[in-house]
């Protein structure tokens, strides 16, 4: 079973390397969606979505909302970056939140624009590291 969160921010950034409209300063309001999987327990919960939320409000939100994305990454600004930074952010912390649950984060998926996003699944993370 499965479950996600969404989430939205706004921030400011440009593309580096880039030839395009997209090397301007411009801003979006980004989509972030956590999917969790796991077993439910006995209430019929595989994770609580306060939990999910604490984390990503605590360690990305609060860090990116309203900022410009440039001065904080140390990467350059692409939906695929920001995306594999996430997964490894949410990772770490639903670790440390649910030692004891076997539930894991499978996918994280970025919307830069209503069109447009990237996505990094649990099988790809693991065949990137
Ligand atoms: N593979 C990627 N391509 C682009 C990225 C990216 O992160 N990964 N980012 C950008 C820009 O940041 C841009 O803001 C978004 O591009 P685009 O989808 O072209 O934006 P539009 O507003 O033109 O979208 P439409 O819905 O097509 O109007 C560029 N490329
Ligand atoms: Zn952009």
């Amino acid at each position: 079973m499965s479950v996600t969160k969404s989430f939205t921010f706004d921030s400011a950034h440009r593309l580096d390397d880039y030839i395009g409209k997209c090397a301007n300063l411009h801003g979006h309001t980004y989509k972030l969606e956590v999917t969790i999987k796991g077993r439910t327990d006995h209430r019929g919960i595989v994770v609580d979505f306060g939990d999910i939320k604490g984390i990503v409000n605590e360690q990305i939100i609060a860090k990116y909302d309203h900022r410009f994305l440039n001065d904080l990454m140390p990467f350059n600004t692409t939906a695929e970056n920001m995306v594999f930074h996430f997964f490894e952010i949410i990772d770490t912390y639903l670790k440390q939140l649910i030692d004891n649950t076997p539930c894991r984060l499978m996918k994280v998926r970025l919307w830069e624009t209503p069109t447009a996003y990237a996505e990094l699944t649990r099988e790809d993370y693991d065949a990137a590291e």
